[in-house]
């Protein structure tokens, strides 16, 4: 598993970075995996303003929060509003009929995309990354999890898993921000954090120099 740290001035760079590196990776088509929360959506935004085979184009979100379908917490909603493009194909989880049936139902689901052209995660400042979090179960042979007790709100969710995750040539982390460089830093020496057991061929690390840690 080779690893590369790629750092921007701030969060615009970032943002340019990863909607460049998707259109390129997408730009015959294809699949993905999206990052849900907050970081990624401005990348979202400009990838949507590509000139891309839309139709041709499958994404799901890395994990989903058990809300219903229409609140604005739901990474679905956030990630389609943010791309802006009906044409692409967003796969959605079943979350609100909550975890286990959101599970089971995605497992065939997930099975038919594999592989993916490219994996986009968040990092979040505990560690975690999709809705798999530190100290919790990850070792499922599944596709698709259940989390019950997610110390980031809401506490139920459904996540694609470290094995799925894997499914891919490239797995991008977009991490900006002075709040996540510990994380960050946690993860780059290694530490058993659940980034660090996603076995995908290669990864990079797009950063801000605010999240950029000082490893020195
Ligand atoms: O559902 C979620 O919350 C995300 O999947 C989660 O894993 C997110 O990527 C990180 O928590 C970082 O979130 P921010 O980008 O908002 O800091």
């Amino acid at each position: 598993m080779s690893t590369r740290l790629e750092t921007l001035p701030d969060a615009q760079g970032v943002a340019q970075a990863l909607a460049g590196l998707l259109a390129e990776r997408l730009r015959q088509g294809g699949r993905a995996v999206l990052a849900g929360g907050q970081t990624p959506l401005p990348a979202y935004r400009l990838l949507g303003r590509r000139s891309l085979p839309w139709k041709a184009i499958e994404l799901i979100p890395s994990d989903e929060r058990c809300l219903e379908p229409e609140s604005p917490e739901r990474n679905d909603r956030q990630i389609g509003l943010a791309l802006g493009q009906p044409e692409v194909r967003l796969h959605r989880f079943p979350a609100e009929r909550g975890p286990a049936l959101a599970a089971a139902q995605m497992e065939g689901v997930v099975t038919a995309l594999l592989p993916f052209a490219v994996v986009v995660l968040g990092l979040g400042e505990d560690g975690h990354t999709a809705s798999l979090f530190p100290g919790h179960p990850l070792g499922v042979e599944a596709l698709v999890a259940p989390v019950y007790r997610a110390p980031k709100p809401p506490p139920q969710r459904v996540t694609l898993t470290p094995k799925a995750l894997a499914q891919t040539s490239l797995l991008v982390f977009v991490v900006t921000g002075a709040e996540k460089r510990e994380a960050l830093e946690r993860v780059l020496r290694g530490e058993p954090l659940p980034p660090n057991h996603i076995a995908a061929p290669q990864r990079l690390f797009l950063c801000d120099r605010a999240a950029l840690p000082s490893l020195g």
